[in-house]
């Protein structure tokens, strides 16, 4: 940590309120090769909060961590109180967390309809009729296999059929990345919804403007160690910080 900017004290949970997810001392390794060192995070319900870094910062693999799809790490994390770090990955979310991964896993082979109705649908969870109806073109291509989808289009997929197990907590990882800037407006617009609506997310961004205008808080990832913690405010006026952790 000493080879990097000191972290600034961040704000922290208000007295009284208990963090949505809270990550403590998370270490997580690739066989031999340690990759997070000691991470601390927190989201407070109905927070959007991002991870900024360069590539390799180990944003990714802290998203894994809280999934349970890495398996080998220590630390703990607990989600509203309760301890779900030795959980598997499929009673992590079963608790209310959905992951949307950088790749967007759209299965190729099944239309675009089955690919929206392959998570389990849960009470509260979003309908197949209210996602077409925030995302027409979905309705529109609900035949066509999902692969014939523009990149936006499948985020928009990957991220609305996560809704329908009415998570508490959405895990998205580059939601932006290689997309034109009309569908990245588009996607922070469905972000500020969901906002709205009191969902909390963790968004793992390396386009700042994007980050910097859908998030409440900010933690900077510099090998595999968070380093900054900003607030809104503080992430305009430390612009120039910010984008020196992301160039490379
Ligand atoms: N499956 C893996 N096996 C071994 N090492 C890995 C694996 N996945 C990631 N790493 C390494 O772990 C470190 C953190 O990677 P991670 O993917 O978490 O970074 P990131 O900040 O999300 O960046 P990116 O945007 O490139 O994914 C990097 O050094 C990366 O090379």
């Amino acid at each position: 940590m000493t080879a990097h900017a000191a972290p600034t004290p961040g704000p922290t949970p208000d007295a009284g309120t208990q963090p949505l997810l809270d990550v403590r001392d998370l270490n997580a390794f690739y066989g031999q090769s340690h990759v997070l060192h000691g991470v601390n995070l927190h989201v407070n319900p109905g927070e959007v909060v991002s991870l900024i870094g360069r590539n390799g910062a180990g944003k990714t693999t802290t998203l894994k961590s809280i999934m349970g799809v890495l398996r080998s790490r220590t630390g703990q994390i607990t989600l509203g109180g309760h301890d779900i770090t030795r959980l598997p990955s499929h009673r992590v979310a079963a608790r209310g967390v959905a992951w949307v991964p950088e790749e967007r896993a759209i299965l190729a082979t099944l239309s675009v309809k089955e690919n929206l109705e392959l998570p389990p649908a849960r009470r509260g969870g979003w309908s197949t009729e209210r996602t077409y109806e925030a995302f027409p073109v979905l309705r529109e291509r609900g035949h066509h296999p999902g692969s014939k989808l523009s990149g936006g289009e499948q985020q928009m997929l990957a991220t609305l059929r996560v809704l329908r197990s009415a998570p508490t907590l959405l895990l998205l990882d580059e939601p932006s990345e290689g997309l034109a800037p009309v569908i990245v407006q588009a996607i922070g617009r469905m972000i500020e919804t969901l906002r709205a609506e009191g969902m909390s997310i963790l968004l793992v961004e390396q386009n700042l403007n994007f980050a910097t205008r859908l998030a409440d808080r900010h933690y900077v990832f510099v090998d595999g160690e968070i380093v900054d913690e900003l607030s809104r405010a503080e992430a305009h006026t430390r612009r120039g910080d910010l984008l020196n952790h992301l160039s490379v």
